[in-house]
């Protein structure tokens, strides 16, 4: 089994469920960003370590929260020796809209991927768009950049969408997959 982190941010809690998901499928180590932008000691060893690295954040103004950048900025320390090059990487976000500009968070979560040398995995989780579509579907939101999930501004993360939810573990499960394929 490829060893897969989950390092993410959470204001409120909502984002800490689809982390959670994404974790459960993975079989992956969480690694929460606290309310100051810090990660719990042995985060960086555990990163160094993992054959896969899935981002996390809210949308929150069109793009990452300030803690998850400042965790981006102190990873600049592995960038300097490209430590982290061809790890697998991925990312999901959540927000109160049903667009809310989410493509932004994922587009930079990609950027920091790409810097770090990585290998971007989308969700590889296809979609429809007909009119029996429900809002519970796996993917309803239909991003394929990474799994998007949208729950109403005044909803307590227990009110997170079931559908998001399960697109969240079917995305960890894809990345514990590719990143097995990878290690050999
Ligand atoms: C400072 C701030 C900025 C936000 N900006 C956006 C935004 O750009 N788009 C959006 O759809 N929702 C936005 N929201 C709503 C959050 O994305 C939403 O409440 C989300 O569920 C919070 O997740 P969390 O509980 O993990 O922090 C914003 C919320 C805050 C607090």
């Amino acid at each position: 089994m490829a060893k897969v982190a989950v390092v993410f941010h959470s204001g409120y809690g909502h984002t800490q469920r689809l982390a959670q998901s994404v974790a459960d499928g993975a079989n992956a180590e969480l690694i929460a960003i606290d309310a100051d932008g810090n990660v719990p000691e042995g985060a960086w060893d555990t990163l160094a370590a993992a054959d896969a690295i899935i981002f996390g954040s809210p949308t929150y103004m069109g793009t990452v929260s300030w803690q998850f950048k400042k965790f981006a900025d102190a990873s600049s320390k592995p960038w300097y020796t490209q430590a982290w090059k061809d790890k697998i990487f991925g990312g999901f976000t959540n927000s109160a809209n049903i667009n809310g500009d989410k493509h932004s968070t994922l587009h930079y979560f990609m950027t920091l991927a790409m810097q770090h040398g990585g290998l971007w995995a989308g969700t590889g989780i296809s979609y429809n768009n007909t009119k029996a579509s429900q809002r519970s579907d796996v993917n309803y939101l239909a991003s394929s950049a990474g799994p998007m999930a949208q729950v109403a501004g005044d909803a307590g993360a227990a009110e997170m969408n079931p559908g998001d939810l399960e697109t969240g573990r079917l995305f960890g499960a894809r990345i514990q997959e590719v990143a097995s394929k990878f290690r050999g």
